[in-house]
């Protein structure tokens, strides 16, 4: 059972009633039958640890409980194709409607006009969530701040339809979590969830804590190239960028920018 904090709990619990909604259009077994015919995943664990560069995992994000509206006008097909053709290696898409005014449709024209995978960012709260997942993208997130002990669960679940999971963590703790749930790539947050107070030291402090064959992604806060530098020299194989590309004019050309292109 974990305690969440008052900035994760509404979302959370607002999440959980979309989950009823959800279950009573269609059961988990009735998605179970279609995830047995789909094509594989495209492989977001791969792609986003390739060595060789610092890999960018490119997030849409129209707004959010920190920073309110960032890109209110945002066309979710052309920002994916810009940021495919900047370099991006996977796309993060957030889905979650109510404070990020996400919509999974727009993840589902996004996803299909680029090659590169998909995660979709939500908060995952059910079981029903990472089917459903398994439905629209390549990889889900499971927080531990919200799934506990439950984290490992969640990812054998998601191993079993062939979808690939970014498990966050914040602090110590949390990490051993993801390290006992055996996850295979682990995202450490610089925003603190429960404050929304950003740190790029957080990733550097975690770092050390994840053993060479696991991947290791720096998300939140990552706003200049200097940044991206710090993060090369922790040797993290991937960053996780929404901010700051989505307020810039053109995000494509952000990301050559923060990519030093
Ligand atoms: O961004 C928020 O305000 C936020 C609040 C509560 C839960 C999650 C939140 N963000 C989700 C994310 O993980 C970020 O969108 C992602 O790491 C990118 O961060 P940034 O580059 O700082 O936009």
């Amino acid at each position: 059972m974990t305690i969440l904090s008052n900035r994760l709990k509404p979302i959370c619990d607002r999440r959980a009633e979309d989950v009823v909604a959800g279950k009573a259009q269609r059961s988990l077994s009735d998605i179970e039958r279609e995830i047995a015919n789909l094509p594989p995943t495209r492989g977001f664990t791969r792609a986003v640890t390739e060595p060789g560069a610092l890999r960018v995992i490119a997030e849409i994000k129209r707004a959010s409980p920190s920073a309110g509206t960032i890109r209110a006008d945002s066309d979710p097909v052309a920002i994916a194709l810009s940021y495919e053709a900047a370099g991006a290696s996977a796309l993060s898409i957030l889905t979650e409607p109510h404070w990020f005014h996400g919509v999974d449709a727009e993840l589902q024209a996004a996803r299909a006009q680029v090659t590169i995978p998909v995660l979709r960012k939500d908060f995952i709260v059910d079981p029903w969530q990472v089917a459903e997942t398994r439905l629209m993208a390549d990889a889900c997130l499971l927080i531990v701040a919200v799934l506990g002990e439950s984290t490992a669960d969640y990812l054998a679940q998601a191993r079993s339809y062939g979808l690939d999971a970014l498990v966050e963590v914040h602090d110590e703790a949390e990490m051993d979590i993801a390290l006992k749930a055996g996850a295979e790539l682990i995202g450490v947050n610089n925003r603190d969830l429960t404050t929304f107070i950003i740190d790029l030291a957080n990733a550097e402090r975690l770092r050390p804590r994840v053993p060479p064959g696991i991947g290791f992604v720096a998300e939140s806060g990552l706003e200049t190239p200097e940044d991206f530098a710090r993060m090369r020299s922790i040797d993290a194989q991937a960053v996780l960028v929404g901010s700051a590309l989505m307020r810039a004019p053109e995000p494509g050309a952000q990301l050559r920018y923060l990519l030093g292109q």
